[in-house]
């Protein structure tokens, strides 16, 4: 909890005024019942209209002061807790960020945006009603304890006889609260988690009919989310009641004693008034409890689950050599004895593998589904770092060179093309936002995608939908590789990313690229592909099962011959020489 409220510092003056305005604001409310008695003793019991006047003119001025107090109290509460959760949302952001891609995948991301929404509201929400109301409830009791024994010792030790029993159900509350609404905040993912798998799959579920089943996986945790919430409800509507109870026996007790103290002149009727005032406003402050407690439990499980984020230390991703200039790059990539798991498996993705490519070079990567393509691209930007052996850019280990500048050199076309709402434009100039508008549209030239996007109504101002909806698989592809050819990169990572172009427009964009000196990693299925490639790499299960040029491996791999020969059973006769 301690990294948490060390976002709160910042404000401690506003704060600390806040506080004091509100304990002005409570100062009136417990003088108040004082005066009362006074104005019952010496003005009402004795006649006298000008005590009256006197006591009732100070009420009203205390009144005032109340508001304005109040009023105040508001402005610096709101901004000292919207600025808390501005602080900590960024914070949060910016630790998520540094996540390495492995830490990811202890945090699914449904959790995390509920942890950087709702968590971070509930929080921001208890600071401000705790600066506005919530702190006067437990300072009102003691308050009105400490005034109604300075009233009458005798009287108010009847309303501190039932302490022992509140303090033990209050403790009971706080304790069973927090640990019912961290369950409930567990429920709150899931539900988050089911929304935002259905509505990124909404074509699919409609296609599978799958609407219904969908629906029900949603009422599912839906309810145990209703569930819970429930239960930890249901703590604080059974402790309240016997709040209140005792407290209305304490009362009780006041009235039958106060009434024989009166008999015997021990006390005055306007003591008594005023101990049954603070009585009162004691049992208003019980009832505020409830409340109090579970917005502060909701809130201690919302902040340690923000605190989980904030604390990740191992996880994140580090620079070695953060501030050295290390110069361009040339790109030139080799991969010395590398294997490879992932954090969470033990059996390793890739094995052994050894490779060199030269600056301005192109490998093309093959292999079965799962042999391990997609895990090997990912180890040259340091998305993963080799279990063993050694990942080298330009002779340098990945290790070693600062994290930007490494990425800098690397256009990463990820297999499934992920665009964001906005754009065309602001789309393609999403890796590099200083690009000229002449610059945008040589990258979606050479991807092959610059005339399509002139046909549209709009151009490149047609805004892409979510996850680009409004968009063809090809184009969608295509736009993600122009977006990385924009950075200009020495490095180009390709994840079988033309699988869904035609022949035609496959062969007129390796033309483009090939003009381009960049390095080139492709990851594809066709041999097309590999043949004009300077060499092939065949994965098999994580291990290098070929490595040569083109016409080499269909002499000396078996595997290969057989691919190549598969792909030429399907190929159209015309369009097979077409190649890169
Ligand atoms: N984040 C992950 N955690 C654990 N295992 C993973 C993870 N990502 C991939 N794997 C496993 O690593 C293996 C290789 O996956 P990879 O994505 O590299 O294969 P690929 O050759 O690119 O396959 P495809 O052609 O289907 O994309 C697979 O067995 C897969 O299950």
């Amino acid at each position: 909890m301690k990294t948490v409220f060390s976002y709160v510092k910042p404000y401690k003056w506003p704060i600390a005024i806040a506080l004091i305005l509100m304990l002005i604001e409570l100062s009136v409310e417990l003088i108040q019942p004082l005066i009362i008695a006074k104005i019952i003793d010496d003005g009402i019991m004795k006649d006298d209209v000008s005590v009256i006047w006197t006591w009732g003119g100070v009420m009203m001025l205390m009144a005032i002061i109340a508001f304005l107090s109040g009023a105040t109290n508001s402005f610096f509460a709101s901004h000292a807790s919207q600025s808390f959760g501005f602080d900590v949302r960024t914070a949060l952001f910016k630790q998520v960020q540094q996540f390495t891609v492995a830490t990811f995948t202890k945090f699914p991301t449904a959790g995390l945006i509920t942890r950087l929404t709702s968590d971070v509201t509930m929080v921001q929400n208890v600071l401000f009603m705790s600066l506005r109301i919530m702190l006067r409830a437990p300072l009102l009791v003691i308050g009105s304890i400490i005034m109604a024994f300075i009233v009458n010792a005798y009287l108010a030790m009847f309303l501190v006889i039932g302490a022992p029993f509140l303090i033990f159900f209050l403790y009971y509350m706080v304790k069973k609260g927090v640990s019912y609404f961290a369950l409930v905040q567990v429920r709150l993912d899931r539900v988050n988690r089911v929304l935002q798998e259905n509505l990124q799959a909404v074509r699919l579920v409609k296609a599978y009919l799958r609407g219904t089943f969908e629906s029900s996986r949603f009422e599912k945790v839906s309810n145990l989310l209703k569930m819970d919430t429930v239960k930890a409800l249901r703590v604080m509507e059974i402790i309240l009641p016997l709040l209140l109870l005792v407290m209305n026996i304490s009362l009780l007790a006041v009235l039958w004693f106060g009434a024989s103290e009166i008999k015997s002149n021990n006390a005055q009727i306007g003591e008594l008034v005023a101990i049954v005032n603070y009585a009162m406003r004691m049992t208003g402050a019980f009832s505020m409890f409830a409340f109090i407690i579970m917005a502060f439990a909701r809130a201690k499980a919302s902040a340690e689950r923000m605190e989980e984020v904030l604390l990740v230390n191992e996880g994140l991703e580090r620079d070695e050599e953060t501030g050295k200039m290390l110069g361009t790059t040339e790109g030139e990539i080799s991969f010395h004895n590398v294997t490879f798991s992932y954090p969470n498996t033990l059996e390793p993705v890739l094995k052994n593998i050894s490779f060199a490519v030269k600056s301005g070079e192109k490998l093309a990567i093959m292999g079965a589904t799962g042999a391990g393509k997609s895990t090997l691209l990912q180890l040259i930007p340091r998305f993963f770092e080799a279990t063993t052996g050694l990942v080298k850019v330009d002779g340098k280990d990945v290790n070693k060179w600062s994290l930007d500048q490494l990425r800098q050199a690397i256009g990463l076309v990820p297999q499934q093309s992920l665009l964001f709402t906005g754009s065309i434009y602001q789309n393609l100039a999403w890796g590099k936002i200083e690009a000229s508008i002449e610059e945008l549209q040589h990258a979606a030239k050479q991807a092959q995608i610059h005339t399509s996007i002139e046909q549209f109504a709009k151009g490149y101002d047609t805004r892409v939908g979510q996850k680009g909806v409004n968009l063809s698989g090809g184009q969608k592809q295509r736009l993600s590789i122009a977006r990385a050819l924009v950075r200009k990169p020495e490095i180009l990572l390709l994840d079988d990313s033309t699988s869904a172009l035609d022949v035609k427009t496959e062969a007129a964009l390796w033309e483009a690229l090939d003009k381009e000196q960049a390095t080139m990693l492709v990851v594809t299925q066709k041999i097309r592909t590999a043949k004009g490639a300077d060499r092939v790499l065949l994965l098999d299960n994580g291990q290098i099962a070929a490595y040569g040029s083109h016409e080499e491996l269909l002499e000396t791999s078996d595997l290969y011959r057989q691919i190549a020969e598969s792909q030429q059973e399907q190929e159209v006769p015309a369009h097979a020489t077409d190649s890169i």
